[in-house]
């Protein structure tokens, strides 16, 4: 069955709103282990929007504490900061993704054939670690790109599922795009890749992404599941607020 790993960047960018300790990333992360999730995903930013590096730490302490066969998921764009961060926080999977500083969210893929040298030194020193890697890819990635990830020496390509999120609610665009992340994930696995998904996958599209793309190891999603957790959860919330107002 394909994994999830929940991304908790949306929880910290609510924490974030001010300077207290709620809603807690690591008490999160506890209720999604709890829950049956594979594990966490962090995507730190450069300027700490959502996930501080503390965070980070908090996490591998949690996870060595309480849930050792839990994974830790870091992403980012492999700068040096970055790459120390991963050597300090030893997470089981990393995956670099090509965001610029300033870029809101992940738009994009890696061109796997104009990076090949840099993204060969990169994952071959976090291999030498015995990490995972990911790389983040492309939903309609041809067979060259696949073939040049695979050369660079990455286990896995995360296939961009922004595309098909947000095209879902056209029946055409959606089966295009479904049809481009399925070829993609058969290159990917007939050239020996496991292959992640993620970005913008809701309740919705999930359940015709998993149908539609084979050989699926793992989704990562944030976003949906805190929209969806809010939703789920804030008329228990006010029910026990109006309680306490009686109190
Ligand atoms: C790599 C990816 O797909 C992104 O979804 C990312 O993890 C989310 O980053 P933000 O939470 O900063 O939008
Ligand atoms: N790698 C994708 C991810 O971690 C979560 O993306 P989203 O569900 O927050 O869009």
């Amino acid at each position: 069955m394909t994994q999830l790993s929940v991304n908790l960047n949306a929880v910290a960018q609510l924490r974030n709103r001010r300077n207290l300790p709620w809603p807690s990333v690591v008490g999160l992360a506890r209720i999604v282990l709890d829950a049956g999730a594979v594990g966490i995903t962090v995507h730190p930013r450069p300027d700490e929007r959502h996930i501080r590096r503390t965070d980070v730490f908090d996490l591998v302490n949690l996870l060595r504490a309480e849930y050792s066969s839990a994974e830790l998921n870091i992403e980012g764009y492999p700068t040096e900061a970055f790459l120390d961060l991963v050597s300090a926080a030893n997470p089981q999977q990393v995956t670099l993704v090509p965001d610029a500083p300033e870029q809101a969210t992940s738009d994009h893929g890696w061109d796997f054939i104009a990076d090949r040298e840099m993204l060969t030194r990169v994952v071959g020193d976090l291999k030498s670690h015995d990490r995972r890697v990911a790389l983040f890819c492309d939903p309609d990635a041809g067979v060259d790109q696949i073939a040049a990830a695979k050369a660079i020496g990455a286990d896995r390509v995360e296939l961009y599922t922004g595309p098909y999120g947000s095209c879902f609610d056209n029946p055409d665009a959606a089966i295009q795009s479904l049809s481009d992340l399925a070829d993609t994930a058969r290159a990917a696995h007939a050239a020996g890749l496991g292959i992640n998904a993620g970005h913008d996958l809701t309740l919705g599209n999930l359940p015709a992404f998993v149908a539609s793309v084979p050989h699926l190891d793992e989704v990562s999603i944030g976003h949906a599941i805190t929209a969806d957790a809010l939703t789920l959860g804030f008329a228990e919330a006010v029910r026990k607020y109006l309680g306490a107002l009686q109190a």
